[in-house]
């Protein structure tokens, strides 16, 4: 897993490096790897180094200084630099010094705006894991000039360091260089970050407050079946959901379940006859009272959110399985908390709200600190909480934390979380770990997303059919 920390938890580590280090060394180690990406990207969008033109936004902390000696070790490489400093009083002393020396430009801020459009890359050091509130005007008119590269120094000025929220201007890079280890924002704001890279400089932090599963993670947790499996010893998953109507929630989910692992799926709706034309290796039945035995159920899409819906919720969550409550069964509970009085304690249940859900839930929309509404409602639901959106943010009531940073948006497509739901339902029933359960199939459903979409528009049908793919994917980079 990769291990994700506060910036108060980093400022608190860091505190202890620099104490046993010596003066300037960590931020020059932070520079150096700096200066080793705006070269790489100089090289990537103009074919070459030398010569090139690199204009520095320099804010009045650390962050510029970062940027004032990046901008140094590339005047060696002969590039020609140039540093706006946002409040010259108050620039990073050492590092000024060292750009000047480097014969490094000073550009005032009047001056600023013709420097960033002649640039060949902008380097973003106005503000670090000090950033308060969205940038300041001075800050924030500069940016409307950059035409060319930019590369973001920690994070992208503007961005809330810990919620990965932007509420005003803010810079959207290319590439971020951050150093020690990730800030919330690096995985809940990918659009701002670009490309994230982590240069080593020596921090050591244990106890993650957010964590992101690595291939390797998902691949270690999905279920592979062995020389003794059968079909039931993998988990059976029963699906309750769609209609007559709207058959199509259940064939998305109950066919998810059916590529997601090897198990057998069981059905339970109004969408029966439909369900078993579309696929015929699950035992489908009209109601949940004669599904048969499950491992775990996935409850609500397509099921509506009248009196029959929630007999049917209420009736799973007594089964004494696991639960994945999704769309209907979400808006159900929120509606009815009471339905919750027939689950069997101790049986763990994961709700899949987006944020329209989520507000029914908790009352309030998530807000900027997605990864706090997550947690608050896992708490007060005693129960796996997976807020889906670009990030979606996966919560256990232990407060444990995972999050997914997705490669594009073209999840965002009509029947994409019924899909998920099946992934869910598929891995608590093969006896996984709830939160994890939720962070691989949310892991597995994206990827999915991606392969299916590969540039131009996809569809849930699409998105289910490249689970395999997404799924083999994984597996193949591990073994
Ligand atoms: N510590 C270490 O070991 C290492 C640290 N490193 C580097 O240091 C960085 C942290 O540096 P930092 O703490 O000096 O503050 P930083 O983020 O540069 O902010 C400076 C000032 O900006 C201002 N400001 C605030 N909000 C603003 C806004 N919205 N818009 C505009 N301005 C705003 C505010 O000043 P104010 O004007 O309010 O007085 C604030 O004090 C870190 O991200 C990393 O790059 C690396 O070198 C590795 C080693
Ligand atoms: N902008 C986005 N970028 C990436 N993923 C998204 C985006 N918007 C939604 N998603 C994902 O798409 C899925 C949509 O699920 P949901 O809102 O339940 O839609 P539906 O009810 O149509 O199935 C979720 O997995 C969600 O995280
Ligand atoms: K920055």
């Amino acid at each position: 897993m990769q291990g994700i920390w506060t910036t108060e938890r980093i400022r608190a580590a860091e505190d202890r490096l620099l104490a046993v280090t010596p003066d300037g060394e960590l931020m020059r180690r932070a520079a150096f790897g700096l200066a080793v990406h705006a070269a790489e990207m100089l090289a990537e969008h103009t074919g070459s180094v030398s010569g090139r033109r690199v204009t520095l936004l320099v804010g009045s902390g650390n962050n510029g200084g970062d940027a004032l000696w990046a901008g140094a070790f590339l005047r060696r490489r002969n590039v020609a630099v140039s540093a706006i400093l946002l409040k010259p009083e108050r620039a990073h002393g050492p590092g000024l010094a060292a750009l000047k020396r480097s014969g490094g430009k000073i550009v005032s801020l009047e001056d600023g705006p013709q420097w960033i459009s002649r640039a060949d890359l902008v380097v973003d050091g106005i503000v670090g894991i000090s950033a308060r509130g969205s940038l300041r005007p001075d800050a924030a008119a500069l940016l409307g000039h950059v035409g060319s590269p930019v590369l973001a120094v920690d994070l992208p000025s503007g961005v809330d360091p810990d919620t990965g929220a932007v509420d005003g201007p803010a810079v959207v890079a290319d590439r971020t260089v951050t150093f020690g280890a990730l800030k919330p924002v690096h995985a809940l704001a990918p659009a701002s970050c670009g490309e994230v890279f982590l240069v080593d400089i020596g921090l050591r932090l244990t106890d993650p407050d957010l964590q992101r599963l690595d291939t390797a993670d998902v691949a270690a947790a999905w279920p592979v079946p062995g020389p003794d499996d059968d079909k039931y010893s993998q988990g059976v998953v029963g699906i309750a959901a769609g209609s007559a109507t709207y058959p199509g929630a259940a064939v998305l989910a109950a066919g998810a379940a059916v590529r997601a692992t090897s198990g057998l799926v069981r059905y339970a709706g109004h969408a029966a006859d439909v369900v078993r034309g579309q696929w015929p290796e699950i035992i489908a039945t009209g109601s949940v009272t004669d599904a048969g035995r499950v491992q775990a159920w996935v409850v609500g899409p397509g099921i509506g959110t009248g009196n029959e819906g929630r007999d049917v919720l209420r009736f799973v969550l007594g089964r004494g399985v696991p639960v994945c409550a999704d769309a209907d069964a979400t808006t159900i509970i929120a509606r009815s908390p009471d339905v919750l009085d027939a689950r069997d304690p101790g049986t763990p249940l994961v709700l899949t709200p987006h944020a329209g859900e989520f507000e029914r839930l908790m009352g309030a929309p998530p807000g900027a600190d997605r990864v706090a509404a997550a947690r608050s409602a896992a708490r007060k639901y005693d129960a796996v909480v997976l807020l889906k959106g670009h990030c979606t943010v996966i919560a256990a009531p232990d407060g444990r934390a995972l999050v997914n940073t997705p490669r594009g948006s073209w999840l965002a497509t009509a029947g994409s979380g019924d899909v998920l739901s099946g992934l869910v339902g598929a891995l608590l029933a093969s006896g996984l770990d709830p939160w994890l359960a939720a962070g691989a199939a949310t892991h597995v459903h994206s990827l999915a997303g991606s392969l299916a979409a590969d540039g131009a528009p996809t569809s849930a049908s699409g998105i289910l059919a490249a689970v395999p793919d997404a799924i083999r994917s994984v597996r193949s980079l591990t073994s």
